[in-house]
């Protein structure tokens, strides 16, 4: 059972130059449960105050049986003892890695981060080290946590990286479980807020960066952006990079100021102008772009690329030439963690990823994509990709945009439908407490319309049913947006929606 006393969490608050003042005065007394939910508290618990926290919460923990809490402030009004700390996100951290006996140490792991790519590179990771190591595999992503092998251990996520504690929690049901391994996504807001503070992995993939979580609640510029997705690879032990990517540089001397550049391997397309100031470790080119899928030859060209031995000819499963880049970073990955070369082959071209490039074949009418991209990045590379394989049909997507966040994916959306678009239905999109109609205007102001068919068609049912009913063979049409989430955001409410899947899926019955 995890446990933890009193002196573990003084000594280890010290080391790290975190504790104010204790009003503890047993340094054998010992917690059986951590919580910062006072909901979750339970008898004998030290309770984590943080975030917009309310002293009324503190009442609650205690009521439930909170024995200690630990906070930036003093509560004078507590009939309970405090730690109190400088830092409560990296206290809490550090208290819940110790907690649950640092996990990780038994945990082997990769963490995957990047503006775009993350969940789709940690499905190909996991698919492939599920070959590997008998679906021992630990998962967490945007999508679905898995701690287990059977169907309890499954869980859907909240969020991109977890809070610490339930990072910490998830990591140790996995250990008890007999996972060996773990793949992870790491948000930018999850270094933001030290919510893997003191957490290192095995390996660490920067993928790409681009302008996105730029804003009010996320960071306040591109370079803080930057910053906390770097600080992936200052704490892991390898670092994968892809040379394609824009600031490599700045990330290349992030990764080299802790990692001995034998320990950091780059990747990047096949190009006759390659010319980088970094040798590239393996080089890949597509054999064959389609709607369906995607054929690769991997060349591994340094001596410690070849090493991982996997040069060769790979099946993608997932259409899209952008996760080529995607599945070779997992291959490395997985080559990394003793994958052999044909479980990279079977993992890369047996995954699926809920709703992205999710594919509905029609008999007479056009093929269907139900994709997540909701920004300038992914948008723009979907539709590019479709509008290079459909020369003859129409492209057509549908989507909205997010109301009271990440402002500045209006405009981002709009030229994406500009470049590569022939027809337009503006929709909703988790509005939130704005008007969809607004932000449909504010897409729409973005784009060419004499060169794009634009309606605005509130209902999303509604807009998907008519881009998919009146499609003509030959035509591509993308569900943009929602990816696989069955809600809309509104008015600080989750309201039930079918989901873009399972319209699709109903309506391609009879076409
Ligand atoms: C801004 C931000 O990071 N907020 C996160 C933060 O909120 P918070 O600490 O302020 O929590 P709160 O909900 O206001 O409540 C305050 C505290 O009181 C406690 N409480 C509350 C009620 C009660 O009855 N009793 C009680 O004890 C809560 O448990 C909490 O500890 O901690 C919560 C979990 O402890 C997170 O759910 C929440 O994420 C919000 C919802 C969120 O959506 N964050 C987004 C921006 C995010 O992190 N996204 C990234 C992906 C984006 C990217 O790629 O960068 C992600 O990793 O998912
Ligand atoms: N390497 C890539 N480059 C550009 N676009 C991509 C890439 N990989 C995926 N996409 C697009 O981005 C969308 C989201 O992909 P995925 O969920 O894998 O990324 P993510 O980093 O987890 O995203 P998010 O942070 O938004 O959850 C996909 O549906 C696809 O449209």
């Amino acid at each position: 059972m995890a446990q933890i006393t009193v002196n573990e969490i003084l000594t280890l608050l010290n080391e790290h130059h975190l504790l104010l003042d204790s009003q503890f005065s047993s340094l054998s007394y010992s917690f059986d449960q951590i919580a910062y939910n006072s909901k979750l508290v339970t008898e004998n618990c030290l309770f984590f105050c943080k975030g917009n926290f309310k002293a009324a919460y503190l009442d609650d923990a205690q009521r439930r049986g909170a024995k200690a809490y630990m906070s930036e402030t003093a509560y004078s009004n507590a009939e309970i003892p405090g730690i109190i700390v400088n830092n409560i996100q990296k206290a809490m951290s550090l208290v819940s890695a110790a907690f649950f006996g640092f996990p990780q140490n038994q945990l082997p792991t990769i963490a995957y981060t990047g503006t775009k790519g993350k969940t789709t590179s940690a499905y190909f990771t996991k698919a492939i080290l599920d070959r590997t190591y008998q679906r021992k595999v630990a998962l967490s992503s945007t999508i679905n946590t898995v701690v287990g092998l059977e169907q309890k251990d499954v869980v859907k996520s909240n969020l991109t990286t977890p809070e610490s504690l339930d990072l910490f929690t998830n990591m140790h049901r996995a250990v008890e479980n007999g996972m060996n391994h773990l793949v992870m996504e790491v948000s930018s807001q999850a270094y933001k807020k030290n919510r893997v503070y003191g957490l290192h992995y095995d390996v660490g993939v920067f993928l790409n960066i681009s302008p996105d979580h730029i804003g009010r609640n996320e960071h306040p510029t591109f370079a803080d952006y930057l910053h906390c997705k770097e600080q992936l690879l200052v704490n892991s032990d390898t670092c994968v990079l892809n040379a394609d990517g824009t600031h490599l540089t700045d990330i290349y001397y992030t990764a080299k100021a802790t990692t001995q550049p034998d320990n950091i391997y780059i990747y990047g397309r096949q190009r006759a102008d390659q010319e980088t100031d970094y040798p590239i470790d393996f080089d890949y080119r597509s054999v064959e772009d389609s709607l369906t899928e995607n054929q690769i030859v991997l060349t591994a060209i340094t001596e410690k690329a070849k090493r991982l031995g996997i040069d060769g000819v790979y099946r993608i499963g997932i259409p899209g030439d952008y996760n080529e880049g995607n599945a070779v970073a997992s291959a490395i990955t997985s080559a990394l963690m003793g994958a052999k070369p044909a479980d990279v082959a079977y993992g890369l071209a047996h995954t699926t990823v809920p709703g992205r490039m999710e594919i509905y074949q029609t008999q007479s009418h056009g093929t269907i994509y139900v994709d997540y991209a909701h920004n300038y990045g992914s948008l723009h590379s979907v539709l590019d990709f479709l509008k290079k394989q459909a020369p003859n049909g129409k492209v057509t997507v549908i989507t909205g945009s997010t109301g009271d966040k990440g402002i500045d994916r209006r405009e981002g959306l709009g030229k994406a439908i500009s470049e590569s678009a022939d027809q337009a239905y503006l929709t909703t999109d988790d509005p939130a407490t704005e008007d969809p109609k607004a932000i449909a205007a504010e897409i729409a102001d973005h784009i060419d319309q004499t060169r794009v068919n634009l309606e605005y068609i509130a209902d999303r049912k509604a807009a998907i049913t008519k881009a998919v009913t009146e499609s003509k063979k030959g035509d591509l049409v993308v569900v943009a947006g929602k990816g696989h989430d069955n809600y809309q955001k509104i008015n600080g409410q989750n309201v039930p929606y079918e989901g873009d899947a399972t319209i699709v899926q109903n309506l391609v019955k009879g076409l």
